[in-house]
């Protein structure tokens, strides 16, 4: 069946359906990654993104029950420019048309997406409406006129977890080794915005124990639970909008340590006075290069985010530690005054490289010269 995507500015693609038959209204973006397709539409960052895939062939090896990065898929839509039909993995249980149909997320395929990426790159984000099923240009302009995109809006609070719960499961065994989990060393409360279930997989081989918190749990409360550390999490949409999660963040400083990757980095830097800015077009994908400012080292890193820390407003409260090479951002922060740092990219991948996974044994070495 037809499907479309019509973006703000007046554009559209036609193309073909696949998934759900529906439509959605969000921001219009683009990941360059190759592989790692279920991780991404399960990534709750996307909530309220049309996610484009540039990689021409997504779908061949399926998807299956366990690369969930959390409960279900919040992304309003998939494009690519094949879906492959008969995907080839032992993992496999169900092909990508089939999953996006039980997660309720249209498909669009069958469009240049080479095109939409560059119109994009040089236009900048744009709010998009893709249906599948109806196609008519006026009715889906109305819709999309009603969208209010995703500046100065909260989208936390809606997916984040309702009540504190236990995290007690350890990086994907998928060859079934049985390889057991370190014994525990600290207690970590990690703040939920939309956290990844990789970085609590990792946080947990990497010997923490896990309590994950609602994202307005009061600080207070958290300090109740008395956590050797708090984690911050990634997290969908506007950063400046998540007031109550950098108020709590003022009031933990000093007073415990904290990791936080990519919203969870925001926060802290809004926290400590910087300010956050929306860009061009975001960085999403799975070779994005960063160096690390302390040790001159490159790392090829995953990334997932639309707003940045602007690098000239962060203050002498907070040391830049990481540059994104492609454009000069701001990649890492190291807070001078407190025991607080925080990446913008993906230490955890999922999908991508593994190269920063050393961020977590510098938690655990935060925390133990916290403790002294
Ligand atoms: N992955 C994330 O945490 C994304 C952070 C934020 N929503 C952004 O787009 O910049």
């Amino acid at each position: 069946m037809k499907a479309v995507l019509l973006l703000e500015d007046g554009t559209v693609f036609h193309g073909r359906g696949f998934g759900a038959e529906s439509y959605r209204c969000g921001e219009v973006v683009f990941n360059t990654s190759m592989t790692g397709y279920q991780e991404i539409l399960t990534d709750p960052s996307y909530n309220e993104q049309i996610i484009t895939m540039t990689y021409p062939l997504i779908g061949n090896y399926g998807t299956n029950s366990e690369d969930y990065e959390s409960i279900r898929s919040y992304a309003s839509g998939f494009i690519v420019k094949e879906a492959c039909d008969y995907p080839s993995s032992w993992r496999n249980e169900a092909s990508l048309d089939d999953w996006l149909k039980t997660q309720g997320i249209v498909g669009l395929e069958g469009i240049d997406t080479r095109k939409l990426v560059r119109h994009i790159r040089n236009k900048g984000a744009m709010r998009g409406i893709i249906s599948h099923g109806e196609t008519d240009a006026e009715s889906l302009r109305n819709k999309l006129s009603e969208y209010p995109g995703l500046v100065g809006r909260n989208i936390v609070n809606s997916i984040s977890a309702g009540e504190p719960f236990h995290w007690d499961e350890g990086t994907h065994d998928i060859y079934k080794t049985g390889c057991k989990l370190p014994e525990i060393e600290y207690k970590v409360a990690a703040y939920d915005y939309g956290i990844k279930r990789n970085i609590l997989r990792l946080l947990r081989s990497h010997g923490f124990s896990v309590t994950v918190v609602p994202a307005e749990m009061p600080a207070e409360d958290v300090l109740k639970m008395n956590p050797d550390g708090v984690f911050l999490s990634n997290g969908p949409g506007d950063p400046a909008a998540v007031n109550c999660g950098i108020e709590n963040v003022r009031k933990l400083l000093g007073k415990v340590p904290m990791f936080g990757i990519c919203l969870g980095q925001q926060i802290l830097a809004l926290a400590l006075g910087a300010k956050s800015y929306k860009l061009k077009f975001g960085h999403r994908g799975a070779n994005h290069p960063v160096k690390n400012l302390k040790t001159g080292k490159i790392e090829i890193t995953s990334q997932n985010h639309g707003f940045c820390i602007d690098l000239d407003s962060i203050g002498d409260k907070v040391e830049a530690t990481h540059i994104n090479l492609n454009d000069n951002t701001l990649a890492g922060i190291k807070c001078r005054d407190y025991p607080a740092f925080a990446v913008q990219y993906h230490p955890e991948a999922s999908p991508g490289p593994h190269d920063s996974r050393y961020l977590f044994e510098d938690f655990k070495k935060m925390i133990r010269q916290f403790k002294q």
